[in-house]
């Protein structure tokens, strides 16, 4: 640990998030005008909002899927740009291989971890199902943070509270940036950001 990492004998949070004057149109519409933020965390940072306000759009730029008009966004982790996994909220966008065990071992997984669902093909599992999925393939991953676009649209409250406590356990092993609508992750998020 270096001395940075201290603040009065408390190691401070790991993960930064920071925007400056961050600009992004799309076919000439102004989607997120002169935006700017910064927090610190270890576990959750959580990204709130209306429909539409650009949660999505922001999500993305976080991740470096999009590239800003202008203006910067960086999330560093100790210092350094972090490692990103980024998780869509259509969950069939992040299934390529068409088969559970392929999707896992590009994911670099060992399949032990996803028994339930081997030997299974993407097309017979439900939205639901492949949104689970998308979520236990993302926090098993290698990356510094997981960056996830509504973890929990198309769930029952069963699933919700699985997904919920997926995401709380692995928090502060790995970071989490998160969009969504649900109120649910709002008590143990560290950062929230309103757009
Ligand atoms: N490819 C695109 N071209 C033009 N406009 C776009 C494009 N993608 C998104 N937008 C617009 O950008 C705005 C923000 O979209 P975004 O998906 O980021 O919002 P959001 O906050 O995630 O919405 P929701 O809560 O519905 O998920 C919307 O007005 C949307 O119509």
């Amino acid at each position: 640990m270096n001395k940075s990492d201290m603040k009065g004998g408390v190691e401070s949070p790991p993960f930064f998030l920071e925007a400056k004057n961050l600009n992004f149109s799309r076919n000439n519409e102004i989607i997120l005008e002169d935006i700017s933020f910064s927090g610190s965390f270890s576990g959750i940072c959580l990204i709130k909002g209306m429909v539409g306000t650009g949660k999505t759009t922001l999500l993305k730029l976080i991740a470096d899927i999009f590239e800003p008009d202008s203006g910067k966004v960086s999330l560093k982790y100790k210092d350094v740009e972090s490692t990103k996994y980024f998780v869509h909220a259509n969950p069939e966008f992040n299934f390529v291989m068409g088969n559970v065990q392929d999707e896992i071992k590009i994911a670099g997984l060992s399949s032990d971890k996803f028994d339930s669902y081997n030997n299974m093909d993407i097309d017979e599992l439900s939205g639901g199902q492949l949104k689970k999925l998308s979520v236990l393939i993302a926090v098993e991953s290698n990356k510094d943070i997981v960056i996830i676009d509504e973890p929990f649209e198309m769930l029952d409250d069963n699933e919700m509270m699985n997904v919920y406590e997926t995401i709380v356990e692995k928090s502060g092993k790995k970071g989490f940036v998160i969009a969504t609508h649900e109120d649910i992750l709002d008590d143990v998020a560290e950062v929230m950001i309103n757009l």
